[in-house]
């Protein structure tokens, strides 16, 4: 019986395909699968450069490109192309075996063959070659084909390298980054390395064993089980995070077992939350384990319960992951002992740090961080307890008499919330967390996603939940897009991930152009982690190119709107879903305009979590953990971002992390773009765009 195989490249094809095609292709397959002697149905094709490569009928237009390994029983779909496409597919392409990893490769020889003569003459007009200084011998331990090897000593830069990345072999463009970059050839394996779905590369690799390099790729090439799986599979092709996992993605989500806590990090897009998605379903498969999976907001989480409904067909498994956002997991734990507690909004807060601070030499703001930085924090109940406790980074030294000032005050706030009978959600966290502790842990697993933001009473919660032992919690998160002022150290929590911990580099969100213009905006200071070590972006990167980011000037706000309302209706006229579609900017006073024009021009908006199909409004905070096609942050000038920075003279240290604080916001909002950003401001830039543009 044949045994089919899909590659990656033949879903985003099939995926554009009209329905009616899409039925046909089906049916194609269906019977193609079914049949005994699947070889038979296949077509050799004329002038096709890897004799492997054969094409199946799907009708009078449309062909099915089939890669047939000559042993074996093995046939994977490639893709599926109409007639003329599919000959031109079928001339250039060639399939290999990585001699390094062992992987599945394919690279587009008659395009490398026909820009040859290019290279030559580029090359000796430059005299000077990219990889003149690495031997032969490095290049071909890290995979680099010796038929590849003549056309890799004629690049002469690194922007002629990143021109031939979709004609080269996957794995050796991956190493030939590495070194253009400057990295020693030991370097550049470990980028190699992250290639191979295993830890070790095999033993033998057989350059003709296409089917072994095939079972080597799982992120390249899924094996099908059956009609059943093939209609899964079918179902959702624009979403190939299901099927196809990262090898760093598919080592960290379905390895077997982890000792312990379990950290993952990685730069904005680099999938993250589909690790975490993959995870909780390997961790609910098969032994009864209960999951909770876990977020910052109740529309993340939503988010993520439409994403794993997609990704788990067994009911079964569903059912034992429970996804919940924390205040949430908060609110219902402390509903359950006392009865529905009352939330205390921000503006009650906010009124009663004003009156806590008044006649006081504090502001609000330096109570409010106290408060929640050192009191909830630290859990500290008593003021003698606050009089002797350690204030590790905040900015501003406080003597006894000052401390029992502030201990007063900020006793104020917590007796006004508790005669309204209310709560803030740190405080509701709190209470949870001491419930939970005493009864028995309510999951097995628990995953945390967004979790750079969470609050110490929040992290004291998780760690009540879940009985310490292994795979107890897995925590996916990125200091880099910390947009809420909490720094934990989750070692003082008893939440152990030093040295335990993985990082994602490949963005699979968002191109190139937008990544290597909006990273500088992060500025130079290293971001601190959850395990309180230093976390690089170094090695992040997207493999997807586009138009590079729009970044425009107005005198005013009215040249600025009309602007916006004209690329809005650009994006629009381009076919982009207006879901697709996210306007932002730093506050409401910068997005409040936006609607009215937008709705002058008569363009529906919605909010950034609305699921209507209109372009979606709202601020910067609200973009955290989404994504859009095309997105424009407007109101990017000086007075606007920074913003809500405490002055260096009051609290030096705070004033650092709010700047920081405001990198890390722009930042987010720029990288939720998947196609376009288009960033725009009035008189003076925001000095962040400065960083940006250099
Ligand atoms: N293996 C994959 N194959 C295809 N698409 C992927 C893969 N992994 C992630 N993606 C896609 O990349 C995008 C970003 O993924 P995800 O949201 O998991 O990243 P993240 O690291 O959590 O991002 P952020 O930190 O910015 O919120 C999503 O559209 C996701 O579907």
């Amino acid at each position: 019986m044949a045994q089919l195989a899909m590659a990656r490249t033949f879903m985003p094809q099939y995926a554009k395909l009209p329905g009616r095609v899409r039925k046909s292709v089906d049916a194609a397959i269906a019977k193609f699968a079914e049949h005994t002697h699947a070889g038979l149905h296949l077509e050799k094709i004329a002038g096709a450069r890897d004799p492997r490569i054969r094409s199946i009928r799907v009708d009078d237009y449309w062909r099915g490109l089939v890669l047939a390994p000559a042993e074996g029983d093995v046939y994977c779909l490639l893709t599926v192309l109409g007639h003329d496409e599919a000959y031109q597919y079928a001339r250039g392409r060639r399939f290999t075996v990585n001699q390094a990893i062992g992987v599945l490769q394919s690279h587009d020889e008659g395009k490398l063959d026909e820009i040859r003569p290019a290279l030559e003459q580029m090359s000796e007009r430059l005299d000077r070659r990219l990889f003149e200084h690495v031997p032969d011998k490095d290049l071909i331990r890290l995979g680099v084909d010796e038929a590849i090897l003549p056309i890799v000593r004629l690049i002469p830069d690194e922007a002629t390298l990143q021109v031939l990345e979709h004609l080269l072999p996957e794995p050796q463009y991956v190493a030939l980054l590495a070194l253009a970059a400057g990295m020693s050839p030991e370097e550049a394996w470990t980028e190699v390395a992250a290639c191979m779905s295993t830890d070790q590369p095999p033993a033998d690799v057989d350059p003709d064993d296409l089917v072994t390099a095939m079972r080597r790729s799982p992120d390249r090439v899924v094996f099908v089980d059956g009609p059943e799986e093939l209609r899964h599979i079918l179902a959702h092709p624009f979403d190939l995070w299901r099927v196809f996992l990262h090898p760093a993605q598919r080592r960290i989500a379905l390895r077997n077992s982890y000792s312990g806590s379990f950290q993952v990090t990685g730069g904005a897009g680099t999938g993250k939350t589909v690790t975490a998605l993959h995870r909780a379903r390997h961790l609910a498969t098969g032994n009864g384990a209960r999951v909770l999976v876990t977020t910052f907001t109740t529309y993340l989480a939503e988010t993520l319960q439409q994403q794993l409904e997609l990704l788990v067909a067994d009911e079964g498994v569903r059912d034992r992951i429970e996804v919940t956002n924390i205040d949430k997991v908060a609110y219902g734990i402390v509903a359950a002992h006392r009865g529905n507690p009352g939330i205390a909004g921000p503006q009650v807060v906010r009124r009663l740090l004003e009156s806590a601070a008044e006649g006081l030499p504090y502001s609000a703001g330096f109570l409010a961080r106290e408060w929640e930085h050192v009191i909830l924090a630290q859990r500290i109940t008593s003021e003698d307890a606050y009089l002797s406790c350690s204030r590790t980074g905040r900015g501003v030294a406080l003597s006894r008499a000052q401390r029992r000032l502030v201990w007063q005050a900020i006793q104020r706030v917590v007796g006004g919330l508790s005669e309204r009978g209310q709560s803030t959600f740190h405080q509701l966290a709190d209470e949870a967390a001491a419930l939970a502790a005493r009864t028995a842990p309510r999951y097995d697993h628990v995953i945390v996603d967004e979790a750079q933001d969470l609050h110490p009473s929040q992290w004291r919660l998780l760690r009540a939940l879940v009985a310490p032992g292994p795979d107890d919690l897995f925590i996916v998160g990125d200091p880099h897009q910390r947009i809420y002022d909490n720094r934990v150290s989750l070692s003082s929590l008893d939440i152990n991930i030093r040295g335990r911990g993985a990082r994602l580099k490949v963005n699979y969100r968002t191109t190139h152009e937008i990544l290597a213009w909006a990273v500088p905006l992060l500025g130079l200071a290293p971001a601190i982690g959850l395990d309180d070590g230093t976390d690089t972006l170094h090695g992040y990167r997207s493999p997807m190119h586009g138009r590079r980011p729009v970044v425009r000037s107005f005198p005013d706000q009215n040249a600025e709107l009309t602007a916006l309302v004209s690329q809005v209706r650009a994006w629009l006229a381009d076919g982009v879903e207006p879901g697709s579609i996210a306007v932002t900017g730093r506050s409401r006073h910068v997005i409040d305009p936006v609607r009215e024009a937008l709705k002058e021009a008569g363009i529906e908006t919605g909010s950034l979590l609305s699921r209507a199909p209109r372009v979606r409004v709202g601020t910067m905070h609200g973009m955290k953990g989404l994504e859009f096609r095309c997105v424009a942050v407007v109101g990017v000038h000086e007075q606007a971002i920074p913003t809500q920075v405490t002055r260096q003279a009051d609290d030096p240290v705070a004033h650092t992390h709010d700047l920081q604080r405001e990198r890390c916001l722009l930042f987010v909002a720029c990288t939720r773009a998947r196609d376009d950003l288009y960033v725009s401001y009035t008189g003076t830039p925001s000095p962040f765009l400065a960083s940006a543009a250099g």
